[in-house]
């Protein structure tokens, strides 16, 4: 390895180029590895911006080709968890056995699915807790407040020390579970916003919407409350403040809630660009893992479970425009069998 480490960032799209380019602006080294309808955008060079009018015209390398991953000294995951699989095959068959994988996917579990399918390999964990939209062809806009948490490690130690400043700085952290699980907690109104068909702003906008919010956060805190795991403060407010605020009335939410997280009008959650895409959903990994560990646990996650049971309707085909009254009393108040 040189002084500056190779970075390869594995499935470039809204994270993997915003945080990928970014990273470039600061004189890191990085290659980006994407499709190659993301490879003619970036051709062009990546616009990317964020709420605080930074802006900047970003460079960096972009190949369709995974086999660049030999000369990486890192990996840095990117896609999707529906397509961590695939992804892993590609390190396995093309990064050097000791170059370490950091994933950057949302939910607890890709770091021990990148474990048992790349055993012996270093895999990492961050989680990015800001959300990015596509403003057109190769234009990426940070859309909502936060920096990226990841664990300790040399090569990270790199990559904080020359994004600090950026909207896409890296926090280095002793212990990624409590933050994996305060981003999860985040991660779950994926699933609303999804299912709602509204930007993030029109959706937690409206009360009905943040009850079903709420309810799937309160379960999950009780789980995790069960579980012994203190879920971290990932975005503005610490975890378990989050429900009761969402709770309350418009008149009062909305000023401060909205502004809180500096949640810009054109943000939709991923799991709304997966609706959009006509792509699979990480719903698996977000509610589902709720459900998973209710079982675990030998208990029940009703309303993750509806919310689950709703975001694969809406795949198959079914609503994906609940207006918000109806979303609440479906999670909510569930016809009886
Ligand atoms: N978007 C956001 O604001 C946020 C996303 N996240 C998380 O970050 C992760 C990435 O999300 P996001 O950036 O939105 O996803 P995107 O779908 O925008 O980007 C992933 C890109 O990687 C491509 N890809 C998938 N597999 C491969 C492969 N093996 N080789 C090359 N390219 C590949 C995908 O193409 P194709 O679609 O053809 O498979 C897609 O273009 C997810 O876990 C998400 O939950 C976290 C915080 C915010
Ligand atoms: C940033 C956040 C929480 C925004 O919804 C996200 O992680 C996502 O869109 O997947």
């Amino acid at each position: 390895m040189t002084d500056t480490p190779k970075i390869a960032v594995l499935g470039a799209g809204a994270i993997g180029c915003f945080v990928g380019g970014t990273w470039a602006t600061t004189g890191l080294d990085v290659v980006l590895i994407g499709r190659a309808r993301r490879a003619e955008e970036a051709a062009k060079g990546l616009h990317l911006t964020d709420y605080d009018d930074w802006e900047h015209t970003s460079f960096p390398p972009f190949t369709t080709d995974p086999s660049v991953m030999h000369d990486a000294d890192l990996i840095v995951l990117t896609v999707k968890s529906t397509g961590t699989e695939a992804a892993a095959a590609q390190i396995g068959g093309h990064a050097r056995a000791e170059t370490p994988v950091l994933s950057l996917q949302n939910g607890v579990s890709n770091p021990d699915v990148l474990r048992r399918l790349l055993p012996g390999r270093t895999i990492l964990h961050g989680t990015v807790p800001f959300n990015v939209v596509s403003e057109g062809p190769g234009r990426w806009h940070k859309a909502t407040l936060g920096h990226i948490f990841a664990d300790r490690h040399p090569l990270l130690h790199a990559i904080h020390h020359e994004a600090v400043g950026t909207p896409a700085e890296l926090e280095e952290v002793d212990d990624m579970e409590p933050i994996a699980w305060g981003k999860l907690l985040l991660n779950l109104n994926n699933a609303v916003n999804a299912l709602s068909g509204l930007t993030l702003r029109e959706e937690l906008s409206q009360r009905p919407y943040r009850r079903v919010l709420a309810a799937a956060m309160r379960e999950t805190l009780e789980l995790l409350q069960v579980a012994g795991i203190r879920p971290a403060k990932v975005g503005a407010m610490a975890p378990n403040l989050v429900p009761t605020f969402l709770s309350l009335p418009d008149v009062i939410f909305r000023p401060v809630g909205l502004r809180l997280q500096k949640i810009d009008p054109k943000a939709r959650s991923s799991m709304a660009d997966d609706f959009a895409e006509g792509r699979p959903s990480e719903i698996d990994m977000l509610n589902g893992e709720v459900v998973r560990l209710a079982q675990r646990l030998g208990r029940e996650a009703p309303v993750n479970a509806r919310l689950v049971e709703l975001v694969r309707d809406a795949e198959a085909g079914g609503r994906r425009d609940w207006p918000a009254r109806d979303l609440a009393s479906a999670v909510l108040d569930p016809p009886k069998e």
